[in-house]
């Protein structure tokens, strides 16, 4: 049975730079849920990501990830979760394998475990071959590839993913979502951001929509679903106010063309 414990709190927290861009956000996520959490660009996607991972430090509001106030135990923090960034910088001259050895030992582990997890890991994600290639040669989606197994090769029991699928093709898209399906089986609990809203609405169970810095959603699908809208798409639109993309679209052939 899932147990109904947060491990994900926050109240209130706000993030101001020039202006405020996230705006009294109060979330609680519990554990073995799977949390996807939308919005248009610049809605404080990250800015929250990166908060409650303990990268940016000054927020206002509070905010807890396990029970610990992410403001003063942000390293211990750290040491129990895991965040896979969109478009990370790779120390890329090293091989996937050195890099990982080096993200083992960030999180204190055993080094023969971690160069045989990390070659396992690599090889599922099609990468067996280029375990001692510089990823300098790396595409996109083989840099995205080492950076969700970076994230993941200590095991922990939160993740944080902020567009993880950035740059994988379609068979890697499947089996991101079939690991994250089958991360929550075994009790993990997701938060999960993205722009791919077929991929949110299938394993997601609680959507989260912010818009402005603002949370403006919170539900499952169906009950974000009230009034039939059919996708979360549709939803994702109608509630964040941008309905008239074929007007938009005509105007942006229009000023290429005159
Ligand atoms: N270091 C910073 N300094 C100033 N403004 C920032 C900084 N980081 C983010 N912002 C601003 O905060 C707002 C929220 O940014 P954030 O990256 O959280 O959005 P997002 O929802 O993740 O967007 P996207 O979908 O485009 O990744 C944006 O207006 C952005 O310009």
């Amino acid at each position: 049975m899932e147990s109904l414990s947060p491990v994900i709190t926050t109240s209130n927290l706000s993030k101001t730079y020039e202006v405020p861009v996230l705006k009294n956000i109060n979330l609680t996520v519990n554990a073995g849920e799977i949390i996807g959490y939308i919005g248009p660009n610049g809605a404080g996607k990250s800015t929250t990501i990166k908060i409650l991972t303990g990268i940016i430090p000054d927020y206002d509001g509070e905010a807890s990830v396990l029970g610990l106030d992410i403001r003063k135990k942000a390293l211990e923090v750290k040491r129990k979760i895991g965040y896979i960034p969109e478009n990370a910088a790779l120390y890329d001259t090293l091989t996937p394998v050195e890099y990982l050895h080096f993200i083992g030992q960030l999180y204190k582990m055993e080094r023969t475990a971690v160069d045989k997890k990390a070659k396992e890991l690599l090889n599922v994600f099609e990468l067996g071959n280029y375990t001692d290639a510089r990823m300098t040669t790396f595409s996109k989606g083989m840099r995205q590839k080492v950076l969700l197994i970076a994230g993941m090769i200590h095991n922990p029991s939160i993740l944080f993913l902020d567009e993880p699928l950035s740059g994988l093709d379609a068979n890697a898209v499947i089996l991101v979502k079939e690991i994250l399906t089958q991360l929550k089986r075994g009790g993990k609990t997701i938060f999960y951001s993205s722009h791919l809203m077929d991929v949110v609405e299938k394993i997601s169970d609680r959507i989260m929509i912010i818009n402005k810095g603002e949370m403006i959603a919170n539900g499952t699908f169906e009950e974000l679903n009230t009034q039939a809208r059919g996708s979360l798409e549709n939803i994702f639109t109608e509630l964040t106010g941008n309905k008239e993309h074929s007007t938009a679209a005509g105007q942006f052939i229009n000023i290429l063309e005159n």
